[in-house]
């Protein structure tokens, strides 16, 4: 059932802005989660919750541990320690595929393997939950079988809604950018979700196919799902979500409404991060070249 998104937003809009806030009805609550790689903190987030119903954005500069959030959650990686449940049901543990069956699945970008496979191919894989690739041929292969003919009109109603029913029998490696994301979108909501999760939904898409995808977005909340996307795209930020959790540096650094967020100082800080002090006009250029052959050096040896 979708939500009454105008006193959905009043809710939001009347919480305080700050990290990890409760939410009036979380569809995801998740404590003390966080991820090592070698000496660096991925992810290390004390409480989050997202609202049911609407669409949250989860944004912040480059390395700020989104991606790797998106993984944890859906099952994809494994966090050193924390606890995270999706409509009360625990999660630690459970393998992807098993969390997608549950309702809650995130978008891939297309990899080399899903490149070679038709676009109703991917349609079809989309169905079984999500399974690493070694698995797929094997998928692909017992889907001829079976359940088809049921899993062949899902993905086809599909197709026809995302405008990709022309492209059914193309090489998903051959199509634009914004195709690809409109076959992502697709291929997650063969499960039919209750929650669905887009990595960088504007990426490589032409500015003239932007406000269809906007448009497509907007469509799976006003159906009842719930979307949670990260997007370095601003203007898509600002013109859709409900609601924005911003990360850096592994954490959840402040929360809010699309306003509110970008006016908040935590938020600016987080991106101009530790030289939005410095008068830029004083910089020492020998000095920063310096800097960051050190920070390059100090990530290769890692
Ligand atoms: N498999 C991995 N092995 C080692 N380090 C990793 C791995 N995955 C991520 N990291 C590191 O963890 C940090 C967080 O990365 P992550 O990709 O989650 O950030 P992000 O916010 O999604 O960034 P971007 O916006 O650039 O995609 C980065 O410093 C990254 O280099």
């Amino acid at each position: 059932m979708p939500v009454d998104i105008t006193s959905a937003r009043e809710a939001l809009a009347a919480l305080p802005n700050d990290p990890g806030v409760r939410k009036p009805d979380p569809i995801v609550v998740g404590d003390d989660i966080t991820r090592t790689f070698g000496g660096l903190k991925a992810v290390d987030v004390e409480h989050i919750e997202i609202q049911r119903g609407v669409i949250t954005a989860l944004i912040g500069p480059n390395g700020a541990g989104k991606t790797t959030l998106f993984n944890l959650l859906t099952g994809f990686d494994v966090p050193d320690t924390g606890s995270w449940s999706f409509e009360d049901n625990s999660l630690a543990k459970v393998p992807a595929y098993k969390v997608a069956r549950l309702g809650m699945v995130r978008t891939f970008q297309l990899t080399k393997v899903l490149s070679k496979l038709t676009v109703i191919e991917n349609m079809r894989l989309g169905a079984t939950g999500q399974r690493g690739e070694k698995f797929f041929p094997a998928i692909v292969k017992a889907l001829w079988g079976g359940q088809e003919d049921e899993i062949t009109a899902r993905a086809d109603e599909l197709l026809t809604r995302f405008k990709l029913d022309a492209k059914r029998e193309d090489f998903a490696g051959s199509l634009s950018g914004g195709q690809r994301k409109l076959l992502e979108m697709a291929r997650a909501l063969m499960v039919d979700p209750d929650l669905i999760m887009l990595d960088e939904p504007m990426a490589g898409v032409n500015p003239a196919l932007k406000q269809s995808l906007l448009g497509h977005v907007k469509s799976l909340r006003d159906e009842g799902r719930t979307v949670l996307f990260v997007e370095h795209d601003m203007d898509m930020v600002r013109d859709i979500s409900d609601w924005v959790i911003v990360m850096a540096q592994g954490q959840i650094v402040a929360e809010g409404t699309p306003d509110a967020v970008m006016a908040d100082q935590r938020v600016i800080d987080a991106y101009l991060g530790a030289h939005h002090d410095t008068d830029l006009s004083e910089l020492n250029e020998d000095e920063l070249a310096e800097q960051v052959e050190a920070e390059i050096d100090a990530e290769e040896s890692q």
